[in-house]
């Protein structure tokens, strides 16, 4: 149905002889200002078009002029001449799409519903089996809460956990295995990229992790170009892709960079989950278009969708009709009215098909009447169809002699990039992330200004007094809690939705956990320092601690140090937790029990034994420990509060050692805080990233049915 443009064929065995003939021919191109060079002759638009839409960056939609070189890749070609081979070898290589079908028979899932005892087994997809071949769009279609979803994870293999799934899927004829993933993508529902980074460079990121490494930057540049123009994203390449507290491409272009970021690994199995969901009209029509031009350069398509409107309904190649999870329909879109026609639900003419088969086999709950009345319609159009299709009446497809043609798919899934080149291009990112939030970076670093000026005001020059003892203790417990609360929720509120872009891209197998971890921690780690410094300058001088340069550089790396534990903590913590909102309960509860343990609170001696191991993992008593010590440990002449004649100083603490005698912590040194506190970073950064791997999404296993009915 998309009848821009008929590709010519060039026959595979032409191939070396077009690549002759236009080597040939070099030479007499016209070289353009800009050393590219332009392409005049049929005979080179014709290689052009055959090497492959990864060619050049083509105008696809300015086909209007006659000429047929202009008309196949438009008025302008820009390939450089440098380049110009290894975009063909690229082209020549990419267009080798593994051509993949895919056929499932009888998969059924259910799932546990209802409380232990009266625990129901709930059917979701019921005995569904079809077929899609290379080249074609299939459109899952039904009401809300039929099983669409369901359906596509399951054919793609991203079911989670929790049901049953019995059935057989197929892939190019053989039990699908673990390097399936190695030629499909699944692209989901929400849109999960990076808010930070503009499409160009979100295509590029992608690049430089699912591309093969031997391939060239202008190879990888290439083949972005290309996405970008199937996709229909030019005007919007430097844009950034935004979310709500941010403007950015709007929500059709950023479904179709979501598509576009799956595409990047050429896929040949593309499964998308409602693509057009939350669009509007225009959007959507383009969404599917693009996905129609994907399909039909070869791919096999699989996408659920709502309520399309007529003219996405005829871009359909084969419609699979559900409802209660039963199927109503599969078979070619065109063919679909005249079967409900068979059945006696004949479509109005002038009406959209999708509008009336939607009416047809959706629930009405309006009436126990008109409930009674759908069920029994959606129950004989379910038999209809069994019958159908079991007496080989359904219509299908006609898929003869497309199956032999199909090979093996690769029999690996690995990353692509070395470990090196993966920690490259994610801390690239990281710090794109980190540096371009500048609402969040202004802000921290107001708040932290604030906090260190409003403490320089109440603390001010706290001398040495027996009043000031208290003041400074209590004040270098209130910087531990600050430094806590604001490093631990700052990334409980921002890693639980990092995390679920990293799950997917780690299902793509797009990088390890070991360089996303290091690399972020990285890349955060000069804020922190920024922080560390405002704060620490501001206030330090202010309130009059220890005078001595040498303290005041300790109590820097400590403050960094518990800012870095705080982090790590926070990392963990969110990393276990399965939502944002459990992240952003847990974090700030698991904070207040270190800091109870931290030392300030309650003694030592008053912890009962059986609580006391809490106090070694609490970053917060290594932290004020390291900060006590570094102030008091030597300072002396503290000043006694006046007494009356005759009577003695008592309880007066003259010297900095008897200030840590009072608060339990004569027995230590700074250097054993900063040692708890370096363990602590480094025990919280191994849960946090034992937890990231081990909290990696966990999908349905297929339990193979022994005989295929
Ligand atoms: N693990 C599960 N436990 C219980 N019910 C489930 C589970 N998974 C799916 N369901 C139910 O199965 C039905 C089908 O869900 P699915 O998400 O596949 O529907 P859908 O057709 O994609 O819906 P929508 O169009 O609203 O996205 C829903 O009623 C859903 O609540």
């Amino acid at each position: 149905m998309k009848p821009e443009l008929e590709t010519p064929k060039v026959a595979d065995d032409a191939f070396d002889k077009h690549i002759k003939d236009v080597e040939a021919g070099l030479d007499s191109h016209k070289h353009l200002a800009n050393g590219a060079i332009s392409i005049e002759t049929d005979l080179e638009a014709a290689l052009l078009q055959h090497a492959g839409r990864f060619m050049c960056q083509v105008n696809t939609r300015s086909f209007k002029t006659e000429s047929t070189a202009e008309r196949l890749v438009g008025p302008s070609v820009f390939c450089t001449t440098d380049s110009l081979w290894e975009a063909i070898d690229l082209a020549w290589q990419m267009n080798k799409l593994v051509k993949v079908a895919i056929e499932w028979h009888d998969v059924t899932y259910t799932v546990p519903v209802g409380r232990r005892k009266q625990r129901k087994q709930r059917v979701i997809i019921d005995a569904s089996s079809g077929r899609v071949t290379p080249g074609h769009l299939l459109a899952v279609m039904g009401p809300t809460g039929c099983g669409k979803t369901s359906l596509i994870s399951a054919l793609a293999g991203r079911l989670p956990t929790g049901g049953r799934l019995d059935g057989n899927i197929l892939v190019n004829g053989q039990p699908r295995t673990k390097s399936f993933r190695n030629v499909s993508s699944f692209v989901m529902q929400d849109d999960e990229l990076f808010h930070n980074l503009t499409v160009w460079e979100t295509f590029m990121v992608a690049a430089q992790l699912r591309l093969p490494q031997s391939m060239s930057k202008e190879g990888r540049v290439l083949v972005v170009r290309n996405v970008i123009a199937e996709l229909g994203l030019s005007k919007c390449v430097n844009t950034y892709i935004g979310n709500a507290a941010m403007r950015g491409v709007s929500g059709g272009e950023r479904k179709r960079a979501n598509i576009g970021v799956e595409m990047m690994s050429n896929p040949s199995l593309i499964f998308m989950d409602e693509p057009s969901s939350g669009l509007d009209a225009f959007q959507a029509q383009n969404v599917m278009e693009a996905l129609w031009n994907l399909a039909h350069a070869g791919r096999t398509v699989i996408a659920t969708i709502h309520q399309p409107r007529s003219s996405i309904y005829r871009m359909f190649d084969l419609l699979f009709l559900l409802s209660e999870g039963k199927t109503m329909y599969f078979g070619p879109a065109a063919e679909a009215t005249s079967y409900f026609a068979r059945w006696g639900f004949a479509c109005p003419p002038q009406y959209n098909p999708a509008d009336f088969f939607l009416d047809l086999i959706s629930m009405d709950y309006r009436t126990s009447e008109a409930e009674t009345e759908s069920r029994a319609r959606i129950e004989l159009l379910a038999r209809a169809y069994r019958k159908a299709s079991t007496e080989g009446k359904a219509s299908i497809l006609d898929t003869a002699g497309v199956l032999d043609t199909l090979t093996g798919i690769p029999n690996t899934f690995s990353f692509q990039t070395s470990w090196l080149r993966q920690a490259r291009v994610l801390l690239w990112r990281a710090w794109m992330q980190a540096s371009r939030d500048k609402i969040l970076l202004v802000m921290s670093i107001v708040q932290v200004v604030a906090i260190a000026c409003i403490l320089s005001a109440l603390y001010s020059s706290m001398g040495y007094t027996q009043k000031a003892v208290a003041d400074r203790t209590g004040l270098l417990f209130f910087i531990c809690i600050s430094t806590a609360f604001g490093n631990v929720l700052a990334v409980a509120h921002t890693f639980p939705s990092e995390k679920s872009v990293v799950n997917r891209e780690r299902a793509a197998k797009s990088y390890r956990v070991s360089p996303y971890y290091l690399t972020k921690l990285l890349a955060e780690s000069p804020t922190r320092l920024l922080q560390t410094i405002l704060f620490v300058c501001i206030m330090y001088w202010a309130v009059g601690f220890n005078p001595s340069a040498e303290r005041f550089f300790i109590f820097i790396c400590i403050h960094l140090l518990q800012a870095f534990a705080a982090q790590a903590l926070g990392i963990a913590v969110s990393a276990a937790a399965n939502s944002e909102k459990t992240a952003q309960v847990a974090a700030p509860g698991i904070t207040v029990i270190f800091i109870l343990f931290g030392g300030f609170y309650i003694n030592s001696a008053s912890i009962p034994v059986w609580l006391a191991w809490i106090r070694y993992i609490s970053f917060m008593y290594y932290a004020y420990v390291a900060l006590a010590t570094n102030e008091f440990r030597g300072a002396c002449c503290w000043i006694c509060d006046p007494v009356p004649v005759g009577q003695s100083q008592g309880d007066c603490l003259r010297t900095g050692d008897q200030i840590l005698d009072r608060l339990s912590l004569g027995g230590y040194e700074t250097w054993q805080g900063v040692v708890g506190l370096v363990g602590m970073i480094i025990l919280y950064n191994c849960i946090g990233y034992v937890n990231l791997r081990l909290t990696k999404p966990r999908y349905q296993p297929l339990q193979a049915l022994k005989k295929r009915q």
